[in-house]
């Protein structure tokens, strides 16, 4: 290690030996290069803005953006400092849009024929990037309130809930058999 002027050890060398250098995260039009799981794609809404407020179109089937058609929608929240989770769904998908608060989506993809079977995906929503985004069938996830008021995120499942036999399978957020941690968050 070489020493400054007074003999005093390089702090910047010192420093900069021990840093690690970002890794690309975003492409040339600034989009994150975050990998997705297989079956997973956002679609950008638009805020507009005026003096009284603001509009934003939730979910046009003209869009194009998921090939199944809107047959019903609800309403859930979170709790700060609470997590909805594990859940699977079979026969559905969830098409999420976050219209207030902070949220954590973890999606974990254990479906074998998937190139993306074992990863563990996180995406964050939020209603300043107002967008939609889907969570495929057979892929556990989970939510986790990071904000400090309640989440509220409108669904937009591929089905109509069936209230006799929900599409709907749980681990707990602690299980051993997801390779992901939510810490001390509570919730089911
Ligand atoms: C979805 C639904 C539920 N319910 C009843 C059934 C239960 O008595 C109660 C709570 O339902 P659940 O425990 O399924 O809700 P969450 O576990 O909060 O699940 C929600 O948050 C997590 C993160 C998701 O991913 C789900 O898609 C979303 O539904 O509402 C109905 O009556 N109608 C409905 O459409």
């Amino acid at each position: 290690m070489s020493a400054g002027p007074d003999n005093r050890p390089n702090i910047l060398e010192k420093t900069l030996a021990a840093a690690v250098q970002d890794q690309r995260t975003v492409d040339e039009q600034r989009r994150s290069t975050v990998p997705l799981l297989d079956g997973m794609s956002f679609y950008d809404s638009i805020r507009h803005d005026d003096d009284r407020g603001s509009v934003t179109e939730l979910f046009d089937p003209r869009w194009g953006w998921h090939a199944d058609p809107l047959v019903f929608s609800y309403i859930f929240t979170i709790r700060p400092g609470m997590a909805k989770g594990w859940g699977l769904h079979k026969l559905h998908e969830d098409r999420y849009f976050v219209i207030g608060g902070e949220l954590e989506l973890v999606l974990y993809d254990p479906r074998p024929e998937s190139s993306t079977c074992g990863k563990v995906c996180k995406v964050y929503l939020s209603a300043s990037r107002p967008r939609l985004v889907n969570v495929p069938k057979f892929v556990w996830h989970a939510d986790r309130n990071i904000g400090t008021t309640d989440a509220v995120v409108v669904n937009f499942p591929t089905i109509q809930y069936d209230h006799s036999s929900p599409d709907k399978y749980r681990l707990p957020l602690d299980t051993d058999l997801i390779p992901y941690s939510f810490g001390n968050t509570t919730g089911w």
